[in-house]
């Protein structure tokens, strides 16, 4: 669980599975390895060792890890009577040759901690950003008014606008599908193909999200607030994102280990692209663009080709009818 300075004052504790790192946070009031350069507030408690123990302490719960923990956090917070809200963007990874799917935060969490009063926390924001006071929208999303009430509650402030949304599929597959769009739009703009494309690549991704998450039964104007549009035009423009990160340095002919490994933070488009087209192709739902990105990471196509491949498809209308 991440955390830094906080608007409204509360008492945070920050728990972390690393001893050492908590040790090195401790003495250096900084988190080098994650945060470098944002002094942790004095009144930010440290902890490490049993989670379970320090969540029973707590009001709200903040689980800010990638979304290949989820599972076992939710698994071991499942009988707190707390809020919780998870601020992984993605889908699980499902396991190789299952057949199964993998899963979307709210989907795992019904899975292992039904119980669970639980949300996300999503919208565009690069944790350095937020860290340094700059302002940012978020949003809050959860069947549960309670939990909604509760985020907005905690974290809306002088720097953090906090918006609540009942949608939670739509808030997910935004944040999920943006990062698969960004690697395409880190490739794009790292193969200098210009601000028209980039343009064509972020507004006909949303059209890909947006179908999508209909067919997942989102709706539609959550595309169009801050966990859709939002995040997906910060992703894939801003260079502090590691998804668009990853497009980058794969238009510079690294391979996607040597991206990923350069990358020292987990993006997690590389992991979600195969369950989102795999998810879309069982509900009959058209997305070109993951599909390309899927076949790059797979290696199964070169930067160029992909490129050709998207500006061959068949001619279109827009906006299409149902
Ligand atoms: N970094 C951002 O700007 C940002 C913003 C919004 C949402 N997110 C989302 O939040 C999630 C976490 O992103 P991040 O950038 O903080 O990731 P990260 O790679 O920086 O890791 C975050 C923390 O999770 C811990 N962690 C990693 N694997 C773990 C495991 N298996 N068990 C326990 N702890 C583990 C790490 O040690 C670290 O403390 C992602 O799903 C990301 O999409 C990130
Ligand atoms: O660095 P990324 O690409 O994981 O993006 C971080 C946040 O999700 C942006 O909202």
């Amino acid at each position: 669980m991440n955390a830094a300075r906080h608007p409204a004052g509360h008492a945070v504790t920050l728990w972390a599975r690393n001893a050492q790192q908590v040790a090195d946070m401790q003495a250096r009031r900084e988190n080098l390895r994650y945060l470098p350069g944002v002094p942790l507030p004095e009144n930010l408690a440290l902890a490490q060792g049993d989670a379970l123990q320090c969540a029973r302490d707590a009001d709200l719960l903040i689980v800010a890890t990638p979304m290949a923990a989820l599972r076992s956090f939710l698994a071991l917070l499942r009988d707190c009577p707390v809020p919780l809200a998870w601020l992984c963007k993605g889908f699980e990874a499902a396991a190789a040759d299952s057949g199964s799917f993998g899963l979307l935060a709210h989907e795992i969490c019904a899975q292992v901690a039904p119980d669970l009063k639980a949300g996300a926390l999503s919208g565009p924001s690069f944790a350095q950003e937020v860290a340094q006071g700059k302002p940012t929208a978020l949003v809050a999303a959860s069947a549960h008014a309670s939990v909604r009430h509760t985020l907005v509650q905690a974290f809306h402030g002088p720097s953090l606008r906090v918006y609540a949304n009942d949608d939670l599929v739509g808030v997910e597959i935004g944040g999920a599908v943006k990062n698969v769009l960004a690697i395409a739009v880190g490739l794009c703009d790292g193969l200098q193909l210009g601000l028209n494309a980039r343009a064509a690549l972020i507004t006909r991704g949303l059209a890909e999200m947006t179908r999508l998450g209909l067919a997942l039964g989102a709706r539609s104007e959550t595309f169009l607030g801050l966990a859709g549009v939002g995040d997906l035009v910060l992703t894939s423009t801003g260079d502090l994102s590691r998804n668009r990160r990853v497009g980058l340095l794969l238009a510079q002919g690294q391979s996607l280990p040597q991206a990923v490994a350069s990358l020292g933070h987990v993006a997690e488009g590389v992991y979600s692209a195969h369950t989102a087209v795999q998810r879309a192709r069982s509900l009959g739902v058209e997305m070109p663009i993951a599909e390309t990105v899927v076949s790059l990471l797979e290696g199964r196509l070169h930067a160029a080709a992909a490129v050709a491949l998207l500006m061959e498809r068949e001619p279109r209308a827009e906006p299409e009818r149902g």
